[in-house]
């Protein structure tokens, strides 16, 4: 067991294009989207030790420990590895819940690779995927953990290096269910599936972005104010979006002129996310076996 307490990130990603492609027989929908990570993180501060229980602090309002993606994936690598040991998890939420930036399935996928690392169990990375694909279709692209488009439905990976923009990301107030998305009649299914070369030289767009904006006038009036000023579209299945910038001032500037009902912050697009960046420091030093 390693003792010692280590502060992981856990980033926010964004669906910097996002096109649907058809859908299974099962009902899960095949995609073609490029992930970006932002430098937006939750933090886990994480302490293993002999108890065999994980507990986490403060708890998330409105979720039961249960169904908290950190207890949820913890609990699966525990299992898988037949692990004794036990955990003490604090939790610093930055990140929108619910909105399309993946805090939750980041949060399941550091906590796998951390508890990796303070259980000593040598579980690799492929597994830690597996695993984790079962807790949400996001979480192998965070233990992946560099830019990529992602196919099939979003568990095929394949490392690009889009610009790393800097980006406003506004937060309407109302809360997207990415299940009732998928489902809606309204939502395009039949985008064309393109090759690589022409996905990342083609204008990039969301095909959730329609059908969001007309059942959601808080996304619609977001992505309208914006649009007047720069580039804007919705990340995932909402309700955040982003507009692109090439300068971090740009991004700022427009931040300090937005209405009181918009809500914003600003961050810079990563080819590679802070935990993958600390995993390679720690490797270079030896400490890490991933
Ligand atoms: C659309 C994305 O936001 C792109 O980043 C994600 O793939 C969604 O990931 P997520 O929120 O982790 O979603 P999951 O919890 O895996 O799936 C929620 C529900 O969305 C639908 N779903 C999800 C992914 C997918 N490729 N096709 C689907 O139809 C399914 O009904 C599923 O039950
Ligand atoms: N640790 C966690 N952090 C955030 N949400 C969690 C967590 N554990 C469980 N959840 C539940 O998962 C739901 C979705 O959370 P998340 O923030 O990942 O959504 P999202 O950003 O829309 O993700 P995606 O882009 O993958 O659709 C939350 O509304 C919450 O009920």
């Amino acid at each position: 067991m390693q003792p010692d307490t280590i502060r992981w990130p856990a980033p926010a990603k964004l669906n910097l294009f996002l096109y649907i492609t058809g859908q299974r027989s099962d009902g899960y929908h095949e995609l073609q989207t490029l992930f970006q990570f932002i430098d937006r993180c939750d933090y886990l501060n994480i302490n293993a030790n002999m108890s065999g229980n994980i507990t986490i602090s403060p708890a998330i309002p409105d979720v039961p420990l249960e169904s908290n993606l950190i207890y949820k994936a913890a609990m699966l690598l525990k299992k898988h590895a037949d692990c004794p040991l036990g955990a003490h998890i604090e939790l610093e939420k930055n990140l929108p819940m619910g909105g399309g930036l993946g805090g939750g399935s980041s949060d399941a996928a550091t906590t796998l690779i951390a508890l990796n690392y303070h259980w000593d169990l040598n579980v690799s990375q492929q597994t830690l995927s597996e695993l984790g694909k079962s807790l949400g279709a996001d979480v192998p692209i965070f233990i992946h953990g560099k830019a990529a488009i992602a196919e099939g439905v979003g568990e095929k990976l394949n490392s690009v290096s889009p610009a790393q923009s800097h980006y406003l990301i506004a937060v309407p107030s109302c809360h997207i269910s990415t299940p009732a998305v998928f489902k809606n009649p309204d939502l395009k299914r039949n985008s064309k599936k393109l090759s690589h070369q022409e996905l990342m030289s083609n204008k990039w767009t969301n095909d959730c972005e329609p059908c969001v904006k007309k059942h959601y006038p808080e996304v619609a009036n977001t992505i309208d104010w914006l649009l007047e000023y720069a580039p804007t579209q919705m990340t995932g299945t909402g309700a955040c979006v982003f507009s692109t910038f090439s300068h971090a001032n740009e991004a700022e500037l427009l931040a300090q002129k937005t209405p009181e009902w918009l809500n914003c912050f600003t961050a810079e697009g990563l080819n590679i996310s802070p935990l993958r960046e600390l995993l390679t420091t720690k490797n270079q030093t030896n400490q890490f076996a991933l």
